[in-house]
Parts: C-alpha cells; structure tokens; sequence
C-alpha cells in the first residue's frame, strides 16, 4: 500500500491549475509500490502520474533523478517524462510534500517471468546505457559496495532472528565480495537504473503476440556506477525460478539480447560473477535492514530477505561467467 499522503479534491485542483493539463477528470490513488505515494490523474490532457515524495527520498536529490529522466525520454526511452508546469519547473509542493506530474506509461509489468520478456529487457537496458552516456551529472551510489558494510552492522542486532547464523555468514560473504570487487576505473561506468526488478518493467504484446518493453519506471535508486552492475541486478531479479533455480535460458536471451547493443569488455565479463553477488547481497541487505526495523502491521510490505540469500548462495558457487549465461 502505497498512498501515504492524502490529497484532497481542492489541493489537487489548486495544484494542476500551474499546469497547462486542462481540467481535471479523475484521480486515485495506486496502491502498489512501497517507497513514495502515487497517484494516477486523468486530466483534459491525457492521462499522467503523480508522485508524492516520501521520506527515504532526499529532495535534494529529486533535480537528478527528473533531469535523469528527461534526458532519457528526450533520446528515445520509454520512461516517465517530468510535465513541467507553465512556470518551467517539473518539481512543485503538494500536501507539504515534493511532488511531480509523468507522463503514464502503458503496459503491465510481468507478474510470471517468461524466458520472452529476458530478450527485451536486455535490449532496453543496453539502451538505457548508451542513452545515459551523455548525461554528465554524477550521483554516487548510496546502496553500493560502501554501504554494505554499514549496513550489515545496522543489521547485526535481528540478523540472526531471521536465520541463525545469519550475521556470520553474511560477514564471510561480504569481505569475499569487497575483496575481489573491481577497482575504480577498471570498468565501463555510467548512469544505471540499479533498481530494475519486474515490477518497474512495463511490456505491451508486439508483433507476434511477442512481449515488447513498452515502458521502465521508477528511477530513484538511480545513479552513476558500474554498467554491468546493471545487468547484474537484473540477473538476480529476473532469472531465477520460484524454486530457487537459476534459469540460464533467461539469463542468456537478456545478455545476449544486452550485447548485440552494447557488448561486454573482457573485463566485464570476468567481473560479472561477483557483481552477481554484489547485487545479492545489497537487496539482502536492505531487505534485512527492513524485515527487522519494519514494525508488524505496519503497511509496508515487507519483502524477503532469505530469497537473495538463495541467489547469493548460488553465485558464490557459480563457475566463471559461462555459468551465468554469457
Ligand atoms: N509513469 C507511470 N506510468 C504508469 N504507471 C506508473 C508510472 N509510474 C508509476 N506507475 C504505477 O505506480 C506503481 C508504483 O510506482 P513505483 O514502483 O514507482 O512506486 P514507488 O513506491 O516509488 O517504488 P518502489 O517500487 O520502490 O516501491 C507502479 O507499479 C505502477 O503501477
Ligand atoms: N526492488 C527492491 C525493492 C526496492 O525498490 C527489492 O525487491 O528488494
């Protein structure tokens, strides 16, 4: 349930009045999504998003992530489009909140992962790389290999609740990963979306009945850092089975489909297997951190963090890249 902040019939309509979106038709709130509050708006214009900024999103950084989002609509990408308001700004206050208008995309995420939606997402995210490469404005990753550690020992205290013997393991596979993590410079980097799971891929059917990416949503884990770390993420997210199996076949189509766009340096293919289980171990993490700081019965739903422990089990026992598909 995502909807945390109320907005009332009058403020909406004060609020759309500095937009040049017509009069409004219809709102209501989307429930799905945990971070921010989200509103789908019909207005004379068409239909659109509205985001409400919560509290894990530093509004100092909402510039980057709208500038970020516009560049990529204007080269082509099917992402949200910031609506800038008649006075030139995209980033207003609704209900004492930062709040923006996107433009809606059409289509629906995959709630079943076939091996036909890998392809295409391989091919959007290649293309999201080589369309970020000329956006020059750097945000650090605040969930990358620095954070880790921290927020391992934030963990500490409930760690072994969720699983005995938790902590320790994570401790070994932590210092194995940051010991054999690629140094600065050693690979392509760039602006990656870094949160690229099913649900923030939309897909329409194409030709054929053949599942086509129609749109990529939610870029405030946004940020400039590894590129192949990228396709990482999305080899955890997206080429597992529910029975914990790794699904080659899907995590072949993706790379492939990745590489016929922008192939993989020599380097990047070495480093592919730990910045696999680099990739686990954060959504472990922030999934622990969660699973033990979330109160019960609060409404956020809490995701499970032993899923990524079962991924990052299996990249640690992966032979080389050819294992993982490429
Ligand atoms: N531009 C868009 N076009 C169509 N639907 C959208 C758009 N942006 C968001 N949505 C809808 O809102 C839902 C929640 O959006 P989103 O995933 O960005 O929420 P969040 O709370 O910011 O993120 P998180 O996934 O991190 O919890 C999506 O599943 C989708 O249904
Ligand atoms: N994709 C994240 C949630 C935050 O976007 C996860 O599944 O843990």
């Amino acid at each position: 349930m995502a909807v945390y902040t109320e907005v009332t019939d009058e403020a909406l309509r004060a609020f759309l009045a500095a937009y040049p979106l017509g009069a409004l038709r219809a709102f209501r709130g989307i429930a799905e999504g945990v971070e921010n509050s989200n509103y789908a708006l019909q207005t004379e214009a068409g239909d659109f998003i509205l985001t409400l900024y919560e509290k894990r999103v530093d509004p100092r950084e909402l510039p980057w992530f709208l500038g970020l989002m516009e560049h990529l609509a204007a080269r082509g990408i099917d992402c949200p489009l910031p609506v800038k308001a008649r006075d030139g700004q995209a980033l207003r206050t609704l209900a004492g909140r930062p709040a923006a208008i996107c433009t809606f995309l059409a289509g629906v995420w995959p709630r079943r992962v076939r091996p036909e939606h890998c392809a295409p997402l391989g091919a959007a995210l290649a293309r999201l790389h080589l369309a970020g490469a000329d956006f020059h404005e750097v945000r650090p990753n605040g969930l990358g290999p620095a954070a880790w550690g921290p927020l391992l020992d934030r963990c500490r205290p409930g760690g072994d609740a969720v699983q005995p013997g938790l902590v320790a393991e994570l401790d070994g596979a932590l210092a194995g990963i940051l010991a054999t993590w690629p140094v600065p410079g050693a690979l392509p980097t760039g602006q990656i979306h870094a949160d690229l799971f099913p649900d923030n891929v939309f897909f329409l059917d194409g030709p054929e009945g053949k599942p086509r990416v129609s749109g990529l949503i939610d870029f405030y884990f946004a940020c400039t850092d590894l590129l192949a770390y990228d396709i990482a993420v999305c080899l955890n997210a997206w080429c597992f089975e529910p029975d914990g199996s790794y699904n080659v076949t899907k995590a072949h189509a993706l790379l492939s489909a990745y590489q016929r766009l922008r192939p993989l340096s020599e380097a990047e293919r070495k480093a592919l297997p730990v910045l696999c289980r680099g990739a686990s171990i954060r959504f472990l993490l922030t999934r622990l951190y969660d699973w033990t700081a979330t109160p019960a019965g609060a409404l956020v739903t809490r995701k499970d963090p032993l899923e990524y422990l079962r991924k990052l089990r299996f990249f640690a026992r992966a032979e080389g890249p050819a294992s993982l598909g490429l």
